[in-house]
């Protein structure tokens, strides 16, 4: 037996069931080794390799509106545009998870962005939400970690507080783990880091498109 049928018939690490379970009893789920090493560090190369031709300070808003702000953000981002193997295998992953939802949940998930991001060190991106109730067709964060380690004194936690402002979770940015969260209920703030540190980032989205204003732009 080769070692690629093997794998495809080992039980996953976690369940789509239990990711569904957790966002209607709390609205979010941390997902250790959402990817196989394997993938975690194909993706790793991917991002490394792109960094190393130079990839985009990151901007805050959408389409003509988009700005780089450094007070805000300092992280540097490039779009999943599925153009190979890894990718297309993160994206058909993410996609398992977005019928799993749509079946369970009839949240309307009809397409997910997602977009790679460096942190250089001393790098943040302050406290946000990645949507506002009704102005946005994102409705559903994943964030993914691709470092192959993370110390917990280097820093660049995700920190997620609830609707109160308490801070209910610091997430260390350890590789193939995942955090999925409902965009519109949970500001989040990437802390300052010492390494750099590795991730993708990315949305599953609702169609909002009316008349002629054809949503999502990016
Ligand atoms: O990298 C993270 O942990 C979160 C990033 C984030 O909040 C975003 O890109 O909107
Ligand atoms: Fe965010």
């Amino acid at each position: 037996m080769t070692a690629s049928v093997q794998n495809s018939v080992e039980p996953l690490p976690f369940s789509y069931d239990a990711i569904v379970d957790a966002l209607v009893d709390k609205g979010y789920i941390i997902v250790d080794d959402f990817l196989s090493q394997e993938l975690t560090q194909a993706l790793r190369d991917e991002v490394n390799e792109l960094n190393s031709h130079g990839i985009h300070r990151a901007g805050v808003g959408r389409g003509g509106e988009l700005q780089v702000n450094d007070d805000i953000r300092s992280d540097k981002t490039h779009w999943l545009d599925g153009s190979t193997d890894a990718q297309q295998r993160l994206l058909a992953q993410c996609d398992v998870l977005r019928n799993e939802v749509n079946r369970h949940l009839f949240m309307g998930l009809y397409d997910y962005e997602a977009h790679f991001a460096v942190y250089e060190p001393g790098s943040f991106y302050q406290k946000h939400l990645d949507a506002f109730k009704g102005r946005s067709n994102r409705v559903l964060t994943n964030v993914i970690y691709l470092n192959d380690e993370w110390h917990d004194d280097w820093g660049g936690e995700l920190a997620v507080y609830d609707e109160v402002d308490e801070l209910i979770e610091r997430v260390l940015p350890k590789g193939g783990r995942a955090i999925f969260f409902l965009s519109e209920r949970f500001p989040h703030e990437v802390l300052k880091t010492k390494k750099q540190r590795l991730s993708i980032a990315g949305w599953y989205r609702i169609n909002s498109s009316t008349g002629s204003f054809v949503d999502p732009a990016r």
